[in-house]
Parts: structure tokens; sequence; C-alpha cells
């Protein structure tokens, strides 16, 4: 028998919505387009036929709509992988758990849920400009000390070998994302691994008036060479967005505009104009 969670664990709004999202089951679709901007939400649903329902509440701004006939829910998160931890485990809830009598339901939904995000490159030939997809997302966040999960062989030895070349005294988490999105919504764009960092400017090696402790940290990650395995970005929610997929059992990818290249130090000049590319490929990927 399931237990009941309490009121304390997970929290429903007095109208019946979700605490932080404020959504209700019925405002989701199963295919979700998940955005850092609240500001890039209307730059997705831009782009639907219809639009049947949209709210915002802190960082959270929903647009459900359809684009070619297929119903979608756009949704931003706001920065780094603690509000994605909150975003998957309310997302979550809405088709797992019945909100009424606190209990998960017998069968479980599994959602689509496809980051599009903005990224700086770690490699000469990634330019600004690129689109590319997740295969694996590496975190250099603790949000996996506070869950367990398996790891494959593989996502241990990445996890080990960043540790060591690091100097890091905690170990990195490696998950790979959808095989199936990859496939589907990744087509035509370049498949890489991304670096999930716990801040924008020391945690990715940038200074501005404070040295990062990892000066060398791009050199140190891009010239790594696991097996054939390497690393080609930066962001700071990918891996918490694969952990949560994997424990909660939904399908993720994370896709990259990437509007900056560290080594080159180049920074586009149309941000908007790459994400909105990247916005419109994964559209026509999610229909095609
Ligand atoms: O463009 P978004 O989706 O916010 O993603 C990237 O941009 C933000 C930093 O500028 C971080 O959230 C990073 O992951
Ligand atoms: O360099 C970059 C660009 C976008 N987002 C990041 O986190 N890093």
């Amino acid at each position: 028998m399931s237990k009941r969670i309490p009121e304390s664990e997970l929290i429903i709004n007095p109208d019946g919505s979700i605490y932080h999202l404020n959504l209700k089951p019925e405002h989701l679709a199963s295919t979700v387009i998940a955005v850092g901007d609240p500001d890039r939400v209307k730059k997705v649903s831009q782009y639907f036929d219809t639009i049947e329902f949209t709210l915002s509440k802190r960082e959270f701004v929903t647009h459900t709509g359809t684009y070619k006939g297929k119903r979608i829910t756009a949704i931003s998160t706001g920065m780094g992988t603690d509000n994605i931890e909150i975003f998957m485990t309310e997302l979550d809830a809405l088709v797992n758990i019945d909100l009424k009598t606190r209990l998960p339901k017998e069968e479980h939904t599994s959602l689509n849920i496809i980051r599009i995000g903005t990224s700086g490159s770690m490699r000469k030939e990634i330019p600004a400009g690129s689109l590319l997809a997740s295969a694996y997302g590496i975190g250099l966040d603790t949000l996996m000390a506070f869950y367990k999960t398996d790891y494959s062989a593989i996502e241990e030895k990445i996890g080990l070998e960043i540790q060591k070349n690091l100097g890091l005294s905690f170990q990195p988490y490696c998950i790979e994302g959808s095989k199936k999105l990859l496939e589907q919504v990744g087509k035509g764009m370049l498949h890489g691994n991304t670096v999930t960092c716990p801040g924008f400017f020391g945690p990715q090696g940038r200074e501005v008036r404070l040295k990062p402790a990892i000066p060398d940290i791009i050199e140190k990650l891009g010239s790594m060479d696991i097996d054939g395995f390497q690393l080609t970005n930066f962001e700071m929610e990918t891996s918490g967005y694969y952990a949560m997929g994997r424990l909660l059992g939904h399908e993720v990818m994370s896709l990259n505009a990437i509007i900056a290249n560290r080594i080159t130090h180049e920074f586009t000049e149309n941000a908007y104009g790459i994400v909105d590319r990247l916005i419109q490929q994964t559209l026509e990927n999610l229909v095609g």
C-alpha cells in the first residue's frame, strides 16, 4: 500500500494547484518545453496555433497550447539545478500523484521534457551560433548528494575522472539524457556532453573581480578524453534535469543555443536569433 503524502511534504495551494508552479493537472501537456528565462516562454508560444492557458508565479511562467495540433506546455524555470529539483518534482506530482487523496497513482505517466537554454562552448570547433543537444549532463553541483541513484560504469568513470582532474573534494555526477529524444528533438543538431555548473562566473572559470579557485577549468575540462568521451559546453541546469528525470521516470533532453565560445572569447551579438532558431527547430522536430 502506498503511503499518503503529508500536507507539509507536498504542498497544495487552497485552489488545488501545486505550491510553486501554481498549476493543476489539467493545465499540463505531456510534452513540456522548459526554458530558463520567463520572457522566453512567449517566444515559444508565439508559434502555437492556439494558447488555452497562461499563468505566472515567481519565475515559473506557463503557457499551454498547440503547435500544428500537438499539445505543448512551455514553462520557465529560472536558473540553477536547485530550481530544477522543485520544477521536476512538482511537474511529476501533477501527473503521478492524486492531489486529492495525496496517494501516488497506480499507473505511471512519463512526460517528455525538453530544455531550451543558452550555453557557452568550451571547444574551438563549436562556435557561437551552434545548436547542441546534450547526450550526457555532468553535474558540478551537489544536488545528487541528496538523492540516491544508480550510475552506469561509464557515468561513474567520468564523474571520478573529472573529480581527479579538477582536484575537487566531491565527486561530480554524470547522467545520460533520453536516447529517444536525442534522436527525435536533437535531429539536425550537434550532439555533445554538457557540464552543469553551480554558478555562471567562478564555476565556469570567469574572472570578474574574484579569481576562480580553478582558473584553468576550461582547459582542464576541454582537454579531457575519457575513452572517446569529450566535454563540450557549460550551462547551469542539464545535469539536474537528467538526474531528476531518471529518478522520476521521465524522458528529458537538454538543447543548447551556443551564444559564447570560451576559447575564442566570442560572444554573439544575436543571442535572441540563435535561441529563436533553436525554438523553431525544436517545435518542428517535435511534430516531424
Ligand atoms: O538561457 P537559460 O535557459 O537561462 O540557460 C543558461 O543561461 C543562464 C545563465 O545566463 C543559466 O540558466 C544557463 O543554464
Ligand atoms: O557561457 C555561458 C552562456 C550561457 N549560459 C551559461 O551558463 N554559460
